[in-house]
């Protein structure tokens, strides 16, 4: 099996679905989805959309290779062999619009709009939302990281304890889309241009006599990037003490020790300790780094304690974005093609959150013109023209919705980009570079209350009226069925 044959990367209702579509002859009909999340992970303010370019490269190469075709023959006798054809010319043909990655976005508003053949719109819904949702969660955990330790160093260490190899190195280019600056992953580094670092691990002390000497061979082996692990014995007793000599042997050649590292015990006291050792060594140029299950909370936290920390290593629990593993990122049919036209559908539900929003819609972020910050995201038909043209709008709140006002000087940046027109890509990926500097502008467009790490202000993400009264409309209808039975 190639693995990289994602075709069958799907949940077979998928291809159930596709078959019944195809064995009625309505495989060919239009449909719209949306992809997007509910409810933002970690009790942050915003996300951080990532997952694109991995969408992109997954549409691309999409086909059914005779291997697969020949193992869904065999799971299910209901397939005619004419489908397992219709399957051997698949291709993808749509349209597909997407956020771009970087780009901070809020929950209930459409990330991927997918407009295409029935048939090919429901294989893709796992494949996309697997892609989108863990990566956009772990771009989200770094960026909380990040947030609490502007100004630091960051290194993504994740892989050994990350939910297997694809989540090791997407994880380590999501945390480096949200700022941090390097990944202890080297095929990370190879596959996406990400700078890549390393110290050594406490075998490397034991294998040794003596920490002395272990320090020593490893300073002359790597003399120009070298960090010592000072933890294997005891800290400030031996390994500050003999990265201090080691140090000092290295300044006699003519090279500078990069830094020391602490992985155990109270990294706020040991940082403050071994920098005032450092210091008085003469050797301020120094840096401290620190590892040992590391999150947000915990920086935050030795940084209120006066940590004396230049770099973070973070992992576990960011590579498994552990107090929140998963992002609940879904993907529903927004209209479907009818007599020609589209009309909108919705999904009703008894929990008023889960009633999704109907029509072939697209998103703006309204920037005011004079303070340059985002007001509010709008949701509007892609038919509705004022908000293009700068028209004044209503932005009011969705539920309350006599909170409202009145918005002119905007501008309104809409942020579903094409990606694919009629199967054609049309979008040329960014570098990750650019990627991760847009992520960094995009900061910028919103006041610090919707970005803080702890009880941040929500973000409006605001229906045009046209959606919010086409919305009332199909839910009376529904209810009108129902009071009818
Ligand atoms: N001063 C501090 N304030 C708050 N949290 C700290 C402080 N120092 C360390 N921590 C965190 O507390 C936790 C300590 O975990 P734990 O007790 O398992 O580590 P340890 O015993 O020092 O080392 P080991 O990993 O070898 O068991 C880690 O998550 C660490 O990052
Ligand atoms: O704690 P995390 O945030 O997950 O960061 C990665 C951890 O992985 C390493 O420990 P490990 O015990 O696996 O190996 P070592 O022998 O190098 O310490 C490293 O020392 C960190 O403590
Ligand atoms: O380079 C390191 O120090 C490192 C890398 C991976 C995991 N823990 C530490």
């Amino acid at each position: 099996m190639n693995v990289h044959d994602l075709a069958l990367h799907t949940d077979k209702y998928q291809i159930n679905m596709m078959y019944a579509h195809w064995f009625h002859g309505t495989e060919n009909q239009k449909s719209i989805f949306e992809a997007f999340f509910r409810k933002l992970p970690f009790k942050n303010g915003y996300a951080v959309f990532a997952g694109l370019e991995r969408i992109v490269e997954y549409l691309k190469h999409l086909h059914f290779s005779e291997e697969s075709i020949a193992y869904l023959a065999e799971q299910e006798e209901n397939y005619d062999p004419k489908f397992l054809d219709a399957l051997r010319n698949f291709r993808f043909t749509g349209d597909l619009y997407s956020v771009e990655e970087g780009t901070i976005v809020f929950p209930n508003e459409p990330l991927v709009r997918v407009e295409a053949r029935i048939f090919e719109a429901q294989l893709i819904e796992t494949a996309l939302l697997n892609f989108m949702n863990y990566q956009t969660l772990i771009a989200t955990k770094a960026a909380r990281i990040k947030q609490v330790a502007p100004n630091d160093g960051l290194l993504e260490f994740g892989t050994r304890r990350a939910q297997e190899a694809d989540a090791a190195v997407w994880g380590a280019r999501a945390s480096y889309v949200a700022g941090f600056h390097a990944t202890s992953n080297v095929r990370a580094g190879m596959l996406f241009g990400i700078p890549t670092k390393g110290t050594h691990a406490h075998a490397w002390v034991q294998d040794h006599d003596t920490e002395e000497e272990a320090f020593e061979k490893f300073a002359e082996a790597l003399p120009d990037t070298v960090t010592l692990l000072v933890d294997t014995y005891d800290t400030l007793k031996s390994g500050v003490p003999h990265a201090i000599k080691v140090a000092k042997h290295m300044e006699q050649r003519g090279k500078r020790m990069g830094s020391i590292r602490l992985d155990s015990g109270d990294l706020a006291y040991l940082s403050k300790q071994a920098r005032q050792m450092l210091d008085d060594a003469g050797l301020n140029y120094v840096g401290i780094v620190a590892s040992n299950d590391l999150d947000e909370h915990t920086i935050l936290h030795l940084k209120s304690e006066g940590a004396k920390i230049n770099t973070w290593g973070v992992g576990t629990q960011l590579i498994t974005a552990a107090d929140q593993p998963s992002l609940g990122g879904v993907y529903k049919l927004v209209a479907r093609e009818k007599d020609g036209g589209y009309v909108p559908t919705i999904k009703i539900s008894g929990n008023p959150e889960k009633i999704t929003t109907p029509g072939f819609k697209t998103v703006y972020r309204i920037v005011n013109k004079q303070t340059g910050k985002a007001e509010a995201d709008y949701i509007a038909l892609v038919s509705e023209t004022d908000v293009r043209e700068g028209g004044r709008i209503k932005l009011f709140d969705p539920v309350h919705t006599y909170i409202h006002k009145f918005v002119t000087e905007y501008e309104a940046q809409e942020l579903l980009k094409p990606i694919f027109v009629a199967g054609e890509q049309v979008y040329e990926l960014p570098s990750l570079q650019e990627i991760r500097k847009h992520h960094e502008e995009q900061k910028n467009l919103f006041w610090p209350e919707y970005l803080r790490v702890l009880n941040p202000e929500i973000y409006p993400v605001d229906l045009s009226q046209k959606v919010w009264d086409m919305k009332m409309r199909l839910i009376h209808e529904h209810h009108g069925a129902d009071d009818k039975k």
